[in-house]
């Protein structure tokens, strides 16, 4: 049986349309992603059955929740799914725990079940039981929140920019708890988001909203690494990829081994054999036709041009490349790319200024 999601919805206003027709994993961190107005908030809550789709469908697996061509649509009330919003509407005169209780009283028997102290624990909250949400802090709030959804035993996690009210600090602080859920739930999360380091940091799958329609959809690094599509994340476009800690070293340096090759990061004190996702930026990724000897850069692996496009800053091309079957995108000068006679098929080396671990 398939829990893939099936998501088709055509939502009609005065200066805005929405027609979106998604196919979606039914496990790990879907990110609907784009411009204030791309219409991420509504077709979220079109899923919740927030608001209607004339002709709308959305299933997961085989659980359809509407199907107006049979006329079928369930109220967001009687669907198991839980729902996040970028403020955690908590009930102000419960504890923790009765804000928690209430979420499990309306658990559906169809989702997943949880025991309270076991989510209270992977959300890092078991000591603010006691506590009423005026006591606690916006993040605390928010975990909170995901905790009370996750009770009343949802099919899927539907989060509206979860984090958009939180300075960085607390972004920070809760995002540690969104990459366990990631790791540690059977169910699917859709994740609206703006934030380009959110997404590269949790999705696994990326929909690119524009103006009410999907520009693409596909696993992370696949939409990542379109050069088709470069106004989508013009100066933050790169790509992720995903590296073991093999080593730490005597002068300071982690060592990160991916099947295209070799990168030395900052000391970072993860256990040898640790998966961690890196960002790679194309504007830190420059090109050498023959490996560099005379440079102070450490990482350079070894790359096949796929192909090359402009890109929305003047003068530079977005070029794509393949590290042993990883994508990789370098922003590079026009006229660098016409020197190094830059095309499809050219064997070269990408030398990898800067890495950005993201976790
Ligand atoms: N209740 C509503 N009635 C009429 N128009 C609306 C309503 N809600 C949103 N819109 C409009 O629909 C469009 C899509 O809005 P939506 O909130 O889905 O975008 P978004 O991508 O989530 O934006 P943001 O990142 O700013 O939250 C916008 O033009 C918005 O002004």
């Amino acid at each position: 049986m398939s829990s893939a999601i099936q998501a088709r919805f055509r939502i009609e206003r005065r200066d805005f349309s929405l027609a979106v027709d998604l196919t979606l994993p039914g496990r790990g961190i879907t990110a609907l992603f784009g411009h204030s107005g791309s219409g991420k908030t509504t077709c979220l809550r079109a899923m919740a059955g927030l608001e209607r789709a004339a002709d709308g469908y959305f299933a997961i697996g085989d659980e359809v929740w509407q199907d107006e061509a049979a006329g079928c649509f369930v109220p967001t009330h009687q669907r198991a799914l839980g729902v996040v919003f970028q403020e955690a509407s908590l009930f102000p005169h419960l504890s923790v725990r009765g804000n928690m209780e209430f979420g499990q009283k309306r658990a559906s028997t169809a989702g997943l079940r949880f025991a309270l102290p076991e989510i209270a624990e992977m959300l890092g909250i078991d000591h603010l039981l006691a506590r009423n949400p005026a006591q606690l802090s916006g993040g605390e709030r928010q975990r909170v929140a995901i905790a009370r959804a996750l009770l009343a035993g949802p099919q899927i996690l539907l989060m509206d920019e979860p984090l958009a009210a939180l300075d960085l600090k607390r972004k920070l602080e809760i995002l540690p708890y969104l990459e366990r859920l990631h790791r540690e739930l059977a169910i699917p999360i859709i994740y609206v988001s703006h934030a380009p380091d959110e997404v590269a940091r949790l999705a696994d799958h990326l929909v690119l909203l524009d103006d009410g329609k999907v520009v693409a959809s596909g696993r992370l690094n696949e939409v990542l690494s379109r050069i088709d599509l470069p106004s989508a994340f013009a100066d933050d476009a790169g790509v992720v990829i995903e590296a073991s800690v093999a080593a730490h070293e005597a002068d300071d340096l982690t060592r990160l081994e991916f099947p295209g090759g070799t990168i030395f990061v900052s000391r970072h004190d993860e256990p040898v054999g640790t998966f961690l996702r890196c960002r790679i930026h194309a504007r830190d990724v420059s090109l050498a036709l023959v490996p560099q000897v005379h440079t102070s850069i450490l990482n350079c692996v070894g790359a096949v041009v796929v192909d090359l496009a402009p890109t929305a800053t003047p003068g530079h091309v977005l070029v794509k490349l393949d590290v042993a079957g990883e994508p990789l995108l370098a922003r590079i000068t026009r006229r660098s790319a016409e020197r190094l006679g830059i095309r499809p098929g050219l064997a070269l080396r990408a030398q990898i200024k800067a890495v950005a671990l993201l976790a």
